[in-house]
């Protein structure tokens, strides 16, 4: 749904179900939006959010939404219906029952208590269960292959698992069907936001009008190993997906580093190893809650991040993601992720000429490179362990548990691995930066298929930069899945055809 559609319905709905964004001591019974936020198009931020409607201070109460008006597995328990069959259905997971409780109600049309939220749910998503095949192959890194097709896999596994519970509330058939399933069950992945009661969290009209903004301004050096209570008790916003922190019953510590400094013996000796090991390798360094569910008020709370003026956008945290778990589970990416980062496998010690095995330790973790280039705590750890002979492992190997290099000529090793590997992941993909923003500019220019077919005609005569003198094959298929996409007549889907066939003839680069 745009931005700019007329939310005053959702707005009024609202009203009457006692969501409110004034404070509690001045809200009456007609409240609905206009106290704090109105609903807003932002194209560069999300689309359709919601934005301050007067200057907002940092902690403000800005949204109330009560229990009764949240859809959760609760309120499908409440359904009598739903209830009888579910008896009969024990192995669901709490995901698949929102799912269909949503369904159920999206099938009984104006007579849903939440009807006239139902009609404000976008009708697509751009989460990876949606992907086809040429949409998968076009992520390109392994990794995000498989993730999506695992995604696409759970996606039918889910909806055939849950074909008997749909039949059994007699749910209409177009309401059964893996499109609408899809649907559903992208609304529960992109909009639930958590509740202690339930791990697939609930759907929060208003409330998940909010778009989101990433944890940056948090140092997250080691972010994978966090082992506090105070971190498990941290559940985040969405239903399950990654933990959100609450900075304030975690102390405010130093960083450790994770990067690869060179230290000598001597200052190695003469560290304070107490240090690292409290410190833990987390820095928080401000507050993280933005909301929840306050079991004593009754009401799902939301507050003011940051300081806002009227008319920005007000953000919400929905957790920790990089870019791949944003895709997956919210359908889309952030240009600029201080959370996102590229995993790399832990080789085997023989990568470093040592014999004798890896370390038989686990550290856990994530064996990553950060936004930033820096490798994460755990791949140095990791690599530092790999790259000692086991003798000196054996007397110095909690130094690369503590975040501390074990000797100079294992750090030169590892970096060395590094490079190589950096090197190497991105030799193998086939288009390189270059290529993917001339599809991008193709992507954003495709409303008129003149200009597509236009690109198109000058990409393939353009020798690619980075791939010598052939246009990756890609680049092409893309460039006809684009043009397929925003012109149904053959006629012109012909004539980009015809034109990647003369170029590629010409260029005699692979046959698609
Ligand atoms: C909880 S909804 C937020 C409201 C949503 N924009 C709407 O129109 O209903 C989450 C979805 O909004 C979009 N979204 C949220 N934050 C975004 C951002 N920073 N950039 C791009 N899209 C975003 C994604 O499609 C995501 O799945």
């Amino acid at each position: 749904m745009s931005g700019n559609e007329n939310c005053e319905d959702l707005s009024r709905w609202a009203a009457s179900k006692g969501i409110s964004d004034a404070p509690r001591e001045s809200a009456t019974t007609s409240d609905g939006l206009g106290h704090s936020l109105v609903v807003a198009n932002f194209p560069d931020a999300g689309g359709r959010g919601l934005a301050a409607s007067r200057n907002l201070k940092e902690g403000e109460l800005i949204l109330r939404v009560p229990k009764s008006a949240l859809m959760s597995v609760l309120s499908a328990k409440a359904d009598p219906l739903l209830s009888t069959a579910l008896a009969r259905h024990p192995c669901l997971s709490s995901a698949q029952i929102l799912a269909v409780h949503l369904l159920n109600e999206a099938a009984k049309g104006k007579s849903s208590t939440w009807s006239p939220y139902l009609i404000h749910l976008p009708r697509i998503y751009h989460t990876l269960p949606y992907f086809v095949a040429n949409d998968v192959q076009a992520l390109q890194v392994e990794e995000a292959r498989w993730v999506a097709e695992k995604a696409i896999e759970k996606a039918v596994m889910d909806w055939e698992g849950a074909k008997g519970f749909m039949h059994e509330i007699s749910l209409r058939r177009r309401f059964m069907s893996f499109k609408a399933w899809l649907w559903a069950s992208a609304t529960v992945s992109t909009r639930t936001l958590h509740v202690p009661w339930d791990e697939a969290g609930t759907l929060c009209p208003v409330g998940d009008l909010f778009n989101y903004a990433a944890p940056g301004e948090y140092v997250f050096n080691r972010k994978e190993t966090v082992t506090n209570s105070a971190a498990e008790d941290n559940k985040d916003l969405t239903s399950g997906h990654s933990l959100l922190f609450k900075a304030e019953e975690l102390d405010d510590r130093d960083s450790c580093s994770n990067g690869l400094e060179v230290e000598t013996a001597e200052e190695m000796a003469e560290s304070d190893f107490d240090n690292d090991i409290s410190c833990n390798g987390v820095t928080i360094r401000e507050r993280l809650r933005d909301g929840g569910f306050e079991a004593d008020h009754g009401e799902y709370c939301f507050y003011a991040r940051q300081d806002y003026h009227k008319g920005q956008q007000v953000l919400l945290c929905y957790g920790l993601y990089n870019n791949l778990e944003l895709l997956e589970h919210y359908g889309f990416l952030l240009p600029h992720n201080p959370n996102d980062n590229v995993h790399i496998r832990l080789p085997d010690s023989e990568e470093f000429g040592v014999v004798n095995g890896n370390p038989g330790m686990s550290l856990g973790g994530t064996t990553c490179l950060e936004i930033d280039g820096s490798p994460s705590f755990s791949l140095v750890a990791g690599l530092r362990l790999r790259a000692t002979h086991p003798f000196l492992r054996k007397s110095k190997g909690h130094f690369a548990l503590m975040g501390k290099q074990i000797s100079v000529d294992s750090d030169i090793l590892i970096y060395q691995w590094l490079e190589k590997k950096c090197t190497s992941l991105l030799a193998c993909q086939p288009t390189s930066l270059d290529d993917d923003l001339i599809l991008k500019t193709v992507a954003s220019s495709a409303q008129s298929f003149a200009a597509v077919e236009d690109l198109a005609l000058s990409l393939c005569e353009t020798p690619s930069k980075a791939h010598g003198d052939r246009v990756p094959k890609n680049v092409v298929h893309e460039i006809q899945n684009l043009a397929g996409f925003v012109c149904m007549e053959q006629r012109l889907l012909k004539s980009v055809r015809d034109h990647v066939r003369v170029a590629e003839k010409s260029l005699s680069y692979p046959r698609i």
